[in-house]
């Protein structure tokens, strides 16, 4: 597979995500002024996934684009899917998505769902999460790597940051350039500072919450992310 750096959906800007992990939230009325993209939790949404399908099918035809995701537990999913079901939610509404972001670590295992996203002309993100800390920089270059292997369009590393040694150190590992486009974002009590300082220094993805449920630690809500990056410029 080869990186698709020139995919017509890939973002030429930081761009703000709004994140869903609420079935209340699918009659919330999205606006581009928000966030661009929408990311659909499908591991917290299983019980509404027809009124799921209908809201991807009608954000089409709007100048929205979307991002599907589902989650397995070890990095922040909702327990009650196996890779096999998650493979085939992934699979079936890859039609309708822009994005498709499946953990780097399940690559392989759910191949199918990598492989349906492709043959549709998502773009792909291999995602890495550690809620607790911040992996070395030699780690988090290890998974860029792999991610770049593994043919992915989009490498995302979200991790907890215990100190502001480990936020300068994820800021230093994304201005050192890499060949893939990156979208890195740290949870915890200097999560928000980070998103928008990592979005600064060129994080393509940059995740925020809509209404009032935030799908990690550290999010702000899309609104106020969208409006802190209007704000400030690449640095
Ligand atoms: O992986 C990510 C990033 C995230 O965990 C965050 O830190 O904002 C939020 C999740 O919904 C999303 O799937």
């Amino acid at each position: 597979m080869s990186v698709q750096t020139s995919h017509p959906s890939m973002p030429d800007r930081p761009k703000t995500v709004g994140s869903i992990g609420d079935a209340s939230l699918l009659d919330y009325p999205f606006n581009a002024d928000e966030c661009e993209i929408l990311e659909f939790r499908l591991d917290s949404l299983v019980s509404s996934l027809p009124k799921v399908k209908d809201t991807l099918i009608k954000l089409k035809t709007t100048q929205l684009q979307t991002l599907i995701t589902a989650r397995c537990e070890s990095e922040g999913g909702t327990p009650s899917l196996t890779p096999e079901q998650r493979t085939q939610l992934l699979a079936a509404l890859s039609p309708l998505a822009t994005f498709v972001d499946i953990e780097l670590a399940n690559f392989q295992a759910m191949e199918s769902a990598v492989t349906q996203a492709r043959n549709n002309n998502a773009l792909v993100i291999a995602s890495f999460h550690d809620f607790k800390k911040t992996p070395t920089q030699d780690v988090l270059r290890n998974k860029i790597r792999e991610s770049i292997d593994q043919g992915a369009d989009i490498a995302k590393i979200a991790v907890q940051l215990n100190s502001l040694e480990d936020m300068f150190s994820c800021a230093k590992l994304l201005q050192e350039g890499h060949p893939i486009a990156i979208s890195m974002m740290g949870m915890g009590a200097l999560g928000p500072t980070s998103r928008l300082l990592f979005a600064q220094l060129g994080s393509v993805l940059n995740y925020g919450y809509l209404g009032n449920k935030s799908t990690a630690p550290g999010q702000w809500p899309a609104s106020l992310m969208s409006q802190a990056i209007r704000s400030t410029k690449p640095f």
